[in-house]
């Protein structure tokens, strides 16, 4: 079988005509070298955005229908001109809109999900010899509607059409020559990673590196699509997304949602269900939520906090108000303005400090932390909007991003499959559309301790002090420190915030005891301990880019009875902290719901 190459050009790797020969060029040398060549092209420019705002001229609100009409016309455009510079450059050449290659996609126009890609026409084309231009970012329904995967889903276009095919790579053309440390738009110390993995780069993506699309990434890392990102006005090598072994270093990279707003739902009875109907609400609406911050009741009264784009905030309030109504709490607040730092790192799992040095980090420079949630390979801080560009540089330099150090990436190479990584694959092959959610596993670790200190002061430095003492010191000595696995805070309330992590069952007075010395420092904060929790946490592929996992996951807990105490969520796994003597009851219910046996 001839080897294929998938080469994807995003909108600015094709924005002008010397662009779109330069890209034709690239494709033509590939195929020169003996490869099949599929490339994937984007709109060029601001074509998109500039559609977008069209729209926006003639009604307020346009039906989804007609925007998936209109916006995939911008990749019709750039295929057609590609198709041509290829015939130019003397290569023989098709373009294809994504219909015509049999992208076959669910009906949720504006951000549908891939159901299956027909391959038999695109291989009769690369059998023949010809080069074939495929538009990103396009699929067909069922009923024969144009539909389109969501902003920046020409990624997606790529990584699926490379799965299909069984290419050898997909490479992502892009303006930065790589994936970096950091966007280097922001922090031009960032550095080029030479490769990392794919679970890292699925929570950098959908963490706010906007350089991949992390539903790219998601179906990338479920096939075994190898993927390079690189520049498409260089040569230099760029950075492979691969499969991946521990890093030497406890973070790998940096990402920064810049428009987040806070929602809050103050006075909520604690009992099994409120959480179940909040995310009930909000699926209604099709809200994303990000982060999901949960805190222990204080007499028998809740809150939950919890972070939507900017741009969702009107409705995200709307249905807060009515899941507030509905489960007589008392009040909703919101905050604005504010940013989402987050660090990830796959090496972070054994490096209890991380969490401590980035709280510390912020808080040398006076920046105060709203919202706290981790998982384990990252930590996401919400802040100020206008301090985000001053932390997202502190924080770099306090993880050494800026220095060289990538030369662990020889030993990050090829790595058995972990169990893990092998039930993905077993679930992908049973999958019934390509893009659907893949739930791997629900486990349950028993023997958790849940600490919580409060009231704690709202002032910068005190994370910092408390998980600098639990982690044993600023230097992060192990052998002195406990192990903090998930740790959540929530909105503060008239200077006044708390905070909750949790520790395995056999560390908890000693991991209270070094919580208790800063607590005596500030003069105030109090260290509950819950020496008996369990916690469940479901793993999988997609479980935040399908809203409706939450859901799932809170509705079974509510029928089996079973209250939730913390929440922590990340792209590859939801956990939340429950009564010890609930844990079998819980775990039960949720295979249940997601069919695990
Ligand atoms: N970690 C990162 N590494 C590299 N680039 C990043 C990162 N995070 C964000 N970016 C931004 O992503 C941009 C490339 O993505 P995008 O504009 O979508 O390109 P394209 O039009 O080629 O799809 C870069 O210009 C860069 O500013
Ligand atoms: N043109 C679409 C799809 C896309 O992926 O574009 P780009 O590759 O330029 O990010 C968009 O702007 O969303």
């Amino acid at each position: 079988m001839p080897r294929i190459i998938v080469q994807k050009f995003g909108g600015t790797s094709v924005g002008d005509t010397s662009r779109i020969r330069r890209a034709a060029a690239r494709a033509v040398a590939a195929q020169q070298e003996g490869a099949q060549v599929v490339m994937v092209v984007s709109a060029r420019g601001k074509k998109t955005d500039e559609l977008v705002s069209l729209a926006g001229e003639f009604d307020i609100e346009p039906p989804a229908r007609e925007m998936d009409m209109l916006l995939a016309t911008g990749e019709q455009e750039s295929v057609a001109l590609m198709a041509m510079a290829l015939r130019e450059a003397g290569a023989e050449a098709v373009s294809l809109t994504g219909g015509q290659i049999g992208i076959s996609t669910d009906d949720t126009y504006g951000k549908a999900r891939i159901r299956a890609i027909k391959t038999d026409r695109l291989r009769e084309h690369l059998d023949a010899g010809r080069i074939v231009v495929a538009a990103g970012f396009q699929g067909v329904s069922d009923s024969g509607d144009i539909t389109t995967l969501g902003r920046g889903g020409s990624d997606l276009t790529a990584a699926a059409l490379a799965a299909v095919l069984g290419a050898e790579r997909c490479e992502i053309y892009t303006d930065v020559p790589g994936v970096f440390t950091v966007d280097p738009r922001i922090e031009p110390a960032a550095r080029k990673l030479s490769r990392i993995g794919y679970d890292e780069m699925l929570e950098l993506a959908s963490l706010g590196a906007g350089v991949m699309h992390s539903r790219s990434i998601e179906f990338a890392g479920k096939y075994g699509v190898p993927i390079e990102v690189r520049s498409s006005l260089s040569d230099e090598p760029g950075t492979l997304i691969a499969r991946a072994g521990a890093p030497a270093r406890p973070v790998t990279g940096l990402a920064l949602v810049r428009d987040a707003a806070r929602v809050t739902l103050a006075g909520l009875p604690d009992r099994p269900g409120v959480m179940a109907e909040i995310f009930r609400r909000m699926a209604d609406r099709a809200i994303p939520l990000d982060m999901v911050v949960q805190d222990l009741s204080v007499q028998g009264i809740a809150e939950v906090s919890f972070t939507v784009p900017q741009e969702d905030l009107a409705g995200a309030l709307a249905a807060a108000k009515a899941a507030v109504d509905a489960l007589d709490g008392a009040e909703v607040t919101v905050g604005t303005d504010l940013a989402k730092i987050s660090a990830v790192g796959a090496g972070m799992p054994d490096r209890p400090g991380v969490a401590a040095k980035m709280f510390r980090t912020l808080a040398d420079i006076g920046c105060n932390v709203e919202l706290v949630t981790t998982s384990e390979i990252k930590v996401s801080c919400l802040i100020a909007r206008d301090r985000a560009n001053e932390a997202i540089r502190a924080v770099h330099a306090a993880f050494e991003l800026d220095q060289a150090a990538d030369a662990d990436a020889a030993h990050r190479d090829d790595h058995p499959l972990s169990p893990q990584e092998q039930r993905v694959r077993t679930v992908v092959e049973g999958l019934q559309g390509m893009e659907d959610i893949v739930v791997a596993d629900v486990s349950l670790d028993a023997h958790q301790a849940r600490l919580s200190v409060r009231p704690v002061p709202d002032r910068p430095g005190v994370l910092a002090d408390l998980f600098e003492a639990v982690a044993g010191g600023p230097e992060d000595d192990p052998s002195t420190g406990a192990t903090v696995d998930m740790i959540v805070q929530n909105v503060s309330h008239a200077g006044h915030a708390a905070i909750s992590f949790t520790v395995p069952e056999s560390e908890a007075n000693y991991a209270a005891e070094l919580a208790a010395a800063p607590a005596v420092r500030w003069g105030e904060g109090a260290v509950q301990i819950d020496p008996h929790v369990a916690k469940l946490s479901v793993t999988g592929v997609g479980l935040r880019s399908h809203t409706g996992v939450g859901l799932k996951l809170f509705a079974a807990l509510a029928e089996a009875k079973v209250n939730v105490q913390l929440i922590g969520t990340s792209e590859m796994r939801v956990s939340v902290v429950v009564a010890a003597n609930e844990g079998e009851r819980a775990v039960e219910a949720v295979r249940g719901a997601f069919g695990i046996g």
